[in-house]
């Protein structure tokens, strides 16, 4: 059980690629002790785009907290990336945070800093101090690298833009180059075309699965809109009442049955 999930030779020399998380029994209640998850069990394979649905409340963001801790489980196991997530000391955490991309509905950007600055802060886990915080600090080659994150997400030209004079849309794409510049394994997307409107949140998210594809990188992705589950995830799980009660390729789903887990969070 504990053996790296990743690369591991075989018997006869050749490599096996395990899952990039596998959850184990994994349980959350809050304070108030109502269970929220309940003994979930699941493993990602690399270079997969996952939907995560549900109804509200049904716990989607709990479930991607507590894969990284940022919400302890209550009971459970997870693997990821080859690490026992559960087992890591504090400031094993916190570089193991490091190579997991978050995209958040919110973005969190330093609105007055420029575009080209806040991408520079993804570098953060692998340089400190001021110079992980100012473009005109930043060594060469970390501007260098922001430069061509940005020139990914197709905003080169906006570098020096404070972000603040930047739309929504811009904004969501300087977040999703500054986690670029993390140089993730994995990527946790929490609804990011949430606060966007849908043809800007349906390039988002395009552009999000393109870098994925292109990269051959896993993502795990919180959708709320039933065109981009179909349009944007290769596997689907749905959440309901803490457990998964869904859980197919989506070349297998039905747009009619999954509308119905969408609006009652049932697929009855
Ligand atoms: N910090 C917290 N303390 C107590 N209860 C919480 C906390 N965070 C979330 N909850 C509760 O846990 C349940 C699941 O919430 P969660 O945000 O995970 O659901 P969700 O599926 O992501 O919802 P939505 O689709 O509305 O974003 C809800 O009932 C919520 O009120």
């Amino acid at each position: 059980m504990n053996a790296p999930l990743l690369p591991a030779r075989t018997a006869t020399g050749s490599t096996e690629v395990g899952p990039v998380l596998r959850v184990s029994g994994l349980t959350k209640a809050y304070a108030d002790g109502r269970p929220i998850l309940q003994g979930l069990d699941f493993a990602l394979a690399p270079g997969q785009s996952t939907a995560l649905i549900g109804a509200n409340g049904s716990g989607k963001s709990t479930l991607l907290k507590c894969l990284i801790r940022l919400t302890e489980p209550s009971q459970g196991r997870i693997e990821m990336l080859g690490q026992d997530i559960r087992a890591l000391s504090p400031a094993a955490l916190r570089r193991f945070r490091a190579q997991v991309g978050i995209v958040w509905q919110k973005h969190n950007l330093v609105p007055r800093l420029s575009a080209l600055s806040n991408v520079i802060h993804g570098v953060q886990s692998r340089l400190s101090g001021p110079r992980a915080w100012f473009q005109s600090l930043a060594p060469a080659d970390v501007r260098a690298e922001a430069m061509a994150c940005l020139a990914r997400v197709g905003l080169a030209d906006r570098a020096s833009a404070r972000v603040d004079s930047l739309s929504g849309g811009q904004q969501q794409r300087i977040a999703i180059a500054r986690m670029l510049m993390q140089r993730p394994a994995f990527i946790l997307a929490d609804e990011p075309d949430a606060s966007l409107d849908p043809q800007t949140g349906e390039e988002v998210m395009s552009l999000l699965l393109n870098l994925v594809r292109a990269d051959g990188l896993s993502l795990l992705v919180i959708s709320h809109r039933l065109e981009h589950t179909l349009a944007f995830s290769d596997r689907i799980l749905g959440l309901q009442a803490g457990r998964i009660a869904l859980d197919l390729p989506t070349a297998r789903a039905d747009a009619e049955g999954l509308r119905r887990f969408f609006d009652h969070g049932d697929h009855a």
